[in-house]
């Protein structure tokens, strides 16, 4: 076969704004917070000055560990704090608008980081953009799959058109996430903690699909009441493409005894082109990174390129310098507050789907 020649790398790293000077402000210290982003952030010399939690201690702590200059009781007394000019808020969703409401209110903030999913409903999402618009505050919204370095590159594969029309693209989870405290008064196991991210990522490599189909099972595992468990997705595009997805949070009797069969693989299918992935936080906190594979009809080989850099924690530096940079730049992210209600319509219609027994069309 002819030499044919490689192709160009592809982007998998965030942008990092020119300044990194700008205070950031931290509410809330749990794992989130501590385990991932403040972890990126000072790998990257940001500058997170202040933070506060619900319970003191724990906030003192974690600014221990993170050599965090300044600790306060409450937010209300971190935002009084003339240095903190963007809020970081991980939070449980149920508490994110009222803390939202309180943030706009002091007119020094500039910019908001929130976490998914952005409230517990799509109308609660639309309130948060709303107070956000009417403050003139820039939100961004933690989607972070989004900077999974493979979920990155196989974005700027499919966008600089290697794979040609995509046709068929599939997300297979099999893994056991952690549970946090506050899912059990939600009834929530998977579509809004989990499968969010899964459906931006289909968003974010082909748009908004038309139509979605969704259907759940209990997680047989989980001890309280839940809406979800297991979700099925099917997602149509008007241009013949189909997405699926399946999140399977159980993974068989593996937490049990049985032996383990746990990971997290995705594939697209393009009429020029296949990629496959493995995502690698499974692992954590082992740092495994995600992998990508691809082959092109004009290549014929398989291409795999490589990085050091894992999902959790160092993809949780992209949101925050997404904003930094949109800030700087007078311009909006790419994850801004708009962009994130149609994930959240998205998540509302699979739970709707699935309730219903039907598919439920989207009209964003
Ligand atoms: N993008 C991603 O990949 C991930 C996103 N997340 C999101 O981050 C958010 C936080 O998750 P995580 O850090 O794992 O959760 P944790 O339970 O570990 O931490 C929650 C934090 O919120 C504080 N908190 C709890 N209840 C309240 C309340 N009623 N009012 C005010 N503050 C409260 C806690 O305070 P304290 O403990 O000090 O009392 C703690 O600081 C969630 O929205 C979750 O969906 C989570 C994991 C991954
Ligand atoms: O967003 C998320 C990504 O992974 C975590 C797994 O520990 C989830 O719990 C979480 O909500």
């Amino acid at each position: 076969m002819p030499d044919r020649p490689a192709p160009e790398p592809l982007d998998y790293l965030p942008t990092l704004p020119r300044n990194l000077d700008v205070g950031i402000g931290c509410i809330g210290a749990g794992f989130i917070m501590a385990d991932c982003h403040l972890v990126a952030y000072r790998e990257a010399g940001l500058q997170p000055v202040a933070i506060t939690s619900r319970t003191a201690e724990n906030a003192r702590r974690v600014a221990e560990r993170h050599s965090i200059g300044s600790v306060y009781s409450t937010y209300h007394e971190m935002l009084q704090d003339r240095r903190v000019e963007v809020v970081d808020i991980a939070v449980p969703p149920d508490c994110l608008l009222d803390v939202v409401r309180d943030v706009v209110k002091s007119p020094q903030i500039r910019g908001i980081l929130a976490q998914k999913p952005l409230g517990v409903c799509l109308d609660q999402a639309e309130q948060i953009v709303q107070l956000c618009r009417d403050a003139g505050i820039t939100l961004c919204v933690n989607q972070n799959m989004r900077y999974d370095q493979s979920v990155r590159a196989c974005h700027h594969l499919i966008h600089r058109g290697d794979l040609g029309d995509p046709v068929l693209a599939t997300i297979d989870m099999r893994a056991i996430p952690h549970w946090m405290p506050w899912q059990q008064r939600q009834g929530w196991v998977t579509c809004r903690i989990m499968s969010i991210h899964h459906l931006d990522t289909m968003r974010y490599w082909f748009g908004n699909p038309d139509r979605v189909y969704a259907s759940f099972r209990t997680d047989p595992r989980t001890q309280f009441d839940h809406h979800d468990g297991i979700g099925l997705y099917i997602l149509e595009y008007e241009s013949g493409l189909r997405c699926m997805i399946c999140d399977d949070v159980w993974t068989g009797p593996a937490r049990e005894g049985a032996a383990q069969a746990i990971g997290i693989t995705y594939r697209v299918e393009g009429t020029e082109g296949l990629a496959l992935g493995e995502i690698g936080w499974p692992k954590y906190p082992e740092r495994t990174p995600s992998t990508l594979q691809y082959s092109t009809t004009s290549t014929g080989i398989w291409h795999r390129p490589q990085w050091d850099q894992v999902w959790f924690p160092d993809a949780f530096l992209g949101p925050m310098a997404e904003l930094l940079v949109a800030l700087e730049t007078d311009s909006q992210p790419a994850i801004n507050g708009d962009d994130n209600l149609a994930t959240m319509a998205l998540v509302d219609a699979c739970y709707q789907s699935a309730r219903e027994h039907r598919a439920v069309e989207l009209d964003r």
